[in-house]
């Protein structure tokens, strides 16, 4: 419990009526998760606006409510902010105590590679005996306690509390995913990081973002948030305009060129990398349970980070081989069949692009995607995703993601567009199923000796979204099961 005129010392207010003399039992946006004494922030959504639910959340025991919009409540303390956004950031830290001050907390953003930088990170440092939290898309873990995740980054208030839950179990270091919807929204407004990482930047997102330069300014904000050491990949061609914004030291890293953590020598098979890491004074033989150029730049990342937070490369070496993978990050699936079987989570041209070009390297046989683009997102990315698919790939099956609330057929054909650009046949180079598990079965029917399958879109999911509601779904388990279903027939 706090007094709300404690807590209000963190905001310039207006106070619509005068009684502040209230205790405060928690924080929410959603009225509907308001609880006896609660203190309501009302926001504008994109959707909806908090504003219309300010009787509501009275109804289920809000004692005080802040707004940004000129409101009325009868029997609460109603308080005008400019934006109730930063205002639900900064009041949340302080309701928890500014957990974040007494954590190591580690930000890692850019548009592909968080969940595995974030992974690689975390095993290194329980390795070292250092008790970890993480934060991000596919679950968050509070010491040996496990939350699923519904955002990436999620919003400012449940962001606090997990960080004061982490706390409160004995949590030393904290490793967060931080998407450019968090940035922009300032759910991690407050936040004091320790170190800020960049993995790269290619097209996502430009649904919510209004071009690609405001995508990269809300990379850049995360840089700017303090003075501690950033972990740079420099070669990516945005690294120079965010090298510009980081206000502490850099360290960077690279495949291509100059840096402070430099891999030569990479060697990709199907199973993994190895690779031998430059740095100004070592030289060290790294070899890793995840395959991909772009797994060299992930472990890179993760490695310049514990490097930087005090640990010596032999230290560190340990935890980063341990890892045998992340979930549905170029998952193998084996079943004891003669062909190659991986689903992945690219879901971004960029993502597509490197787990395609992986397979390459050791896949003899044909490469077989299915794949699809999820509803109610970018839809500039499914035509660039449907020319990837169909070119890199041998035979591509089309079909669905999370169509949330768009008609399936419709994405469907944005990312038809693309392949018809590059001129190939339906039926002969592609074809399209637009039920996802059809696809999958459809795809192991076809794959022949030394073929690989490689699905993509959807990795660690659970679920798919549909228009109405939301179904069990996980790629593996069709997967796992279509194989099966082969040697039952055979
Ligand atoms: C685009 C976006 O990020 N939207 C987020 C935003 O929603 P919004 O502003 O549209 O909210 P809204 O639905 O209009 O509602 C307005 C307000 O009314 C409240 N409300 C609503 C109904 C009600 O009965 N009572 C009530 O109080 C809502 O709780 C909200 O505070 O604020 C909400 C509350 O925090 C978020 O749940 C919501 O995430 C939506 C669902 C979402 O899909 N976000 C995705 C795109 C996202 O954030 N993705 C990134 C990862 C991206 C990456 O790959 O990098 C992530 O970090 O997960
Ligand atoms: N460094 C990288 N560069 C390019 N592509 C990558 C990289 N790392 C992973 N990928 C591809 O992107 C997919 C998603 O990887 P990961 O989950 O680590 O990224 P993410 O940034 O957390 O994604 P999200 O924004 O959805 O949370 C992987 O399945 C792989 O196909
Ligand atoms: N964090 C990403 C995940 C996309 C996963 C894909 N399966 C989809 O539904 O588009 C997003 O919210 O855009
Ligand atoms: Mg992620």
């Amino acid at each position: 419990m706090i007094k709300l005129q404690e807590l209000l010392k963190v905001l310039e207010y207006k106070e619509l009526n005068q009684d502040l003399d209230i205790d405060i039992a928690g924080i929410t946006y959603d009225s509907r998760k308001v609880e006896e004494g609660y203190l309501f922030v009302a926001i504008t959504g994109f959707k909806s606006d908090g504003h219309q639910f300010i009787a509501n959340a009275v109804e289920n025991g809000a004692k005080a409510i802040i707004v940004e919009k000129d409101a009325e409540a009868s029997g609460v303390a109603v308080i005008k902010v400019e934006d109730s956004r930063k205002a639900l950031a900064q009041l949340s830290a302080k309701f928890y105590g500014y957990p974040s001050k007494e954590l190591t907390v580690v930000g890692v953003t850019g548009t592909n590679g968080k969940t595995t930088t974030t992974y690689l990170i975390e095993s290194m440092l329980k390795e070292l005996g250092i008790k970890t939290g993480l934060i991000g898309t596919i679950k968050t873990k509070i010491g040996d306690k496990e939350e699923d995740a519904s955002r990436t980054t999620p919003e400012s208030v449940d962001l606090q509390r997990i960080f004061a839950e982490m706390l409160e179990d004995g949590v030393t270091h904290a490793v967060m995913e931080v998407s450019s919807h968090a940035l922009e929204l300032d759910r991690v407004l407050g936040v004091d990081f320790d170190r800020q990482v960049f993995t790269n930047l290619s097209q996502d997102h430009l649904d919510f973002h209004e071009s690609f330069e405001d995508y990269l300014a809300a990379k850049i904000k995360l840089f700017k948030m303090n003075d501690k050491p950033s972990i740079i990949n420099v070669d990516d061609v945005r690294s120079e305009a965010i090298i510009k914004e980081a206000r502490g030291e850099v360290i960077s890293y690279s495949i291509n060129s100059e840096a402070d953590l430099k891999a030569e020598e990479i060697e990709v098979n199907k199973k993994g990398v190895s690779y031998t890491l430059k740095t100004n004074q070592e030289k060290l033989a790294i070899k890793l349970n995840l395959t991909g150029r772009f797994n060299v730049y992930n472990s890179l990342a993760a490695i310049g980070t514990v490097y930087s937070l005090g640990f010596s490369l032999a230290e560190i070496k340990k935890g980063l081989e341990k890892i045998e993978g992340v979930p549905g990050r170029f998952q193998i699936i084996n079943e004891g069949q003669d062909f190659g079987v991986i689903v992945d989570y690219a879901h971004t041209p960029d993502g597509m692009e490197n787990v395609l070009n992986t397979a390459s390297e050791f896949t003899k046989g044909r490469k077989i995607v299915v794949f699809g683009c999820g509803g109610d997102r970018d839809r500039t990315k499914r035509p660039i995703m449907g020319r990837i698919g169909v070119t890199l790939g041998d035979f591509a099956i089309v079909t669905s993601d999370n169509p949330r609330s768009e008609e399936p057929m419709a994405i469907i054909e944005d990312i038809k567009a693309g392949i018809e650009e590059e001129g190939k046949v339906e039926g002969e180079e592609y074809i399209i199923i637009e039920d996802r598990a059809t696809a999958i079965k459809e795809a192991i029917k076809l794959a022949k000796s030394e073929d690989i399958v490689i699905i993509v879109g959807k990795g660690h999911e659970t679920y798919q979204i549909l228009k109405d509601k939301t179904i069990d779904f996980d790629d593996r388990e069709i997967a796992r099961e279509a194989i099966k279903q082969l040697r039952i027939k055979s």
